[in-house]
Parts: structure tokens; sequence; C-alpha cells
């Protein structure tokens, strides 16, 4: 459980509006559906915008009951759709955005979305006034504020899933295995992929790949007689990494085989971790709102959600320094 920060309400609201936006994450529904259940707790009428900013765009608005979020707890994706609206990134059609919010009366709006949905977020309440608050929800973690994001925690164990059924054939096969997961240009979900899934190598953004770089892969199967090895390989920038490491691989005598996860990490019902993080996170955004915050993400560091400025979302935490603990721990395991 996190722990809550004690808030104030200082301010009322009559309508309020939430959407999620950028690539789904496990988790946001039970997020949008703690807004909804707090905002009526608290006598506010809700309102879902469908498709991301797409459908603020559009005026695709629907107002939702207690029931409307009924059941969606436990289920991947998100109810109310999501987009990457390309056009959101201009002003003129930011404020069209505002323009329709005010017509239909509603006065904030919580955003549930990656790094790239909050930057929109932010943009948009300080142009408009608006009381804006986020909700980091993505699978890549690459918020560097929050020590979590949700979806992440799910999709870590979705691929860990699909690994462990990897590792059974490679082992069978004694063959070596390269398996790509996501998380654009983070390596968060491989970081953890790989500690968890017990891999060889793990090949991050970041990773340098050299020629000798899997020689030691190589000396260990001759000296141990193992032949099956596991490689995670960070999605990164770089679609051709991948096949670009395993033909160096099979330069060097190996038999790779490639195993690209692709969009299965993205679905499939959110972890008990993720749907209490998510739950948490959105009855929280209310209560920000209620105590007068409006450019500001709903945070977690070190077990306690906390109200994060818009403006510093992308400001890592001494305590939140994830890939310097991989590295460390990496050393000792191998
Ligand atoms: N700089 C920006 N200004 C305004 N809007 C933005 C900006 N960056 C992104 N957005 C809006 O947010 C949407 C989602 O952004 P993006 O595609 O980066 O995904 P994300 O929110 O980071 O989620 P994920 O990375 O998990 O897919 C964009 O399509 C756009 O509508
Ligand atoms: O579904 P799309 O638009 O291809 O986006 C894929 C990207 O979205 C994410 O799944 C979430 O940001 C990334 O890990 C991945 O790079
Ligand atoms: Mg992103």
């Amino acid at each position: 459980m996190y722990a809550v920060p004690e808030l104030k309400p200082c301010h009322s609201f009559s309508r309020i509006a939430v959407l999620t936006s950028g690539g789904d994450a496990p988790g946001m529904n039970a997020a949008v559906r703690a807004v909804v259940r707090t905002a009526i707790a608290r006598g506010i009428d809700c309102f879902g915008v469908h498709r991301g900013y797409s459908g603020l765009v559009d005026g695709d608005i629907r107002p939702m009951t207690s029931r409307s979020v009924k059941n969606i707890i436990q289920r991947g994706g998100t109810i109310l759709k999501s987009d990457r609206c390309l056009e959101f990134k201009e002003q003129a059609i930011r404020w069209q955005a505002y323009e329709t919010l005010t017509e239909m009366g509603i006065e904030a709006l919580v955003v549930i979305g990656g790094d790239g949905s909050l930057a929109g977020a932010r943009l948009f309440a300080k142009e408009t006034g608006m009381p804006v608050i986020g909700l980091p929800g993505t699978i890549d973690n690459d918020i560097p504020a929050s020590d979590d994001t949700i979806g992440f925690d799910t999709a870590v164990n979705t691929a860990l899933d699909a690994i462990d059924r990897i590792r059974d054939t490679a082992d069978s096969h004694g063959r070596v295995f390269l398996v790509e997961v996501m998380g654009r240009n983070s390596g968060h979900i491989a970081s953890e992929v790989g500690i968890a899934g017990g891999a060889d190598f793990v090949v991050l953004p970041e990773t340098e790949v050299r020629s000798d770089t899997f020689q030691e892969l190589s000396t260990e199967r001759t000296r141990f007689e193992e032949k099956s090895a596991l490689i995670i390989v960070a999605e990164g920038e770089n679609e051709q990494r991948i096949h670009q490491i395993a033909g160096d691989l099979k330069q060097q005598g190996h038999e790779p085989r490639i195993c690209i996860l692709g969009h299965t990490q993205r679905g499939g019902s959110p972890t008990g971790h993720d749907r209490v993080l998510a739950s948490g996170m959105g009855a929280i955004a209310v209560e920000f709102l209620l105590a007068g915050y409006g450019c500001h993400m709903v945070g977690v560091r070190s077990g306690a959600f906390f109200a994060c400025p818009l403006d510093e979302i992308h400001l890592a935490h001494p305590e939140s320094a994830a890939e310097q603990s991989f590295d460390s721990l990496w050393r000792l395991l191998k």
C-alpha cells in the first residue's frame, strides 16, 4: 500500500473529464475507474474523453457513472480507447480542445499516459489555465520523477512468462535465443526481465555492442558444455539491432533464434500491483485537483504518492537511479 499525502480541499468542481493517451497500458482501466468513482464520491460529474487528445479535439466526450466503470478493474487496454494525436502538438488545436471542454462546462482534466501525453498535458494547462493532473500510464516506465508507472509491472510479468517458455525450447535444443522487449528508448523492461529471467546478457539501448561482446558466451558454452543462452535486447531506436546481433552470433558459430515479443507486452489483465497503483493514483488525482494542484502529475517515490510539477517529470531523484542499481546487481549475479 502507498502512503498518501495529507491534503486540504480548497477548490470545488462541478464537472471534470478523464482521458487515456499514447500506448495503452494495463491498469489504465483501474485508474479511470478510480477517477470516476472518487469524483462521484466528491459530488463531481465525471466525463470520459474517447481516443485521447483526438477525442478532446473532436468533442468525443461522454458522461460516466459508477456503473459505467463496473467490471473493468481487471481488464487490459482502455475502455476510453487511446490514440497518438499528432495535431495536439499545435497550439491552435489545443485551444480548440479547450473550447470544446469549456462549452461542456468541464473545469478540469485528468490525463493518463506516458511522457508524451504528459508533455501535452503540461502545455495545455500552462496555456489555457485549466487545472490538469497527469497520471504516469505507460509500460515503458520512462518517467524519471516517478519510481513506477501504471502498466510496467504487468508488462514485465507478461514478458517473463514468454521468456520462461522460450527457455524451455532453448534448453532442449541447446540454442541461443535473442528476445526483444519493448520500452522505446528506455531499458527498464529489459533490465527487470533480464534479472528476473536469469538472462545471460542484457543489451540495453545504451549498450555498445562490439564484435567481442559475446565472446564470453562462446567461452562459457565450451567450458560448461552448456549450449543454450538467453539474450534480452531492448527495443531501442534501431529496429535492425537484434538482427545485426544475430548475424554477428552466426559468424561466431552459433545458431541464434529471434523472438520479438512486441505488443503482447501491452495487453492482458493488469497485475495486482498495477491495479493498486492505478487505483491509488486515480483517486489521488481528484484529491489533488480539490487541493488546488493544477499542473502536476501523481508520482510515486519510496512508496509514497506525491505531487510532481509537470515541469519536473523528466528529473530523476537519486533514490530512483534504476540504471545504476541494474549495473551493480547485474555484476553480482553474473
Ligand atoms: N510535445 C508535445 N506537445 C503536445 N502534445 C504532445 C507532445 N508530445 C506528445 N503529445 C501528445 O501525446 C500523445 C501521446 O504521446 P506519445 O506517442 O509520445 O506516447 P506516450 O504518452 O509517451 O505513451 P507511450 O510512450 O506509453 O506510448 C501524442 O500523440 C500527442 O497527442
Ligand atoms: O503501438 P505503437 O504505436 O507501435 O508503439 C509502440 C511503442 O509503444 C510502447 O509500447 C509504449 O510506449 C513502446 O514500448 C513501443 O516502442
Ligand atoms: Mg512515451
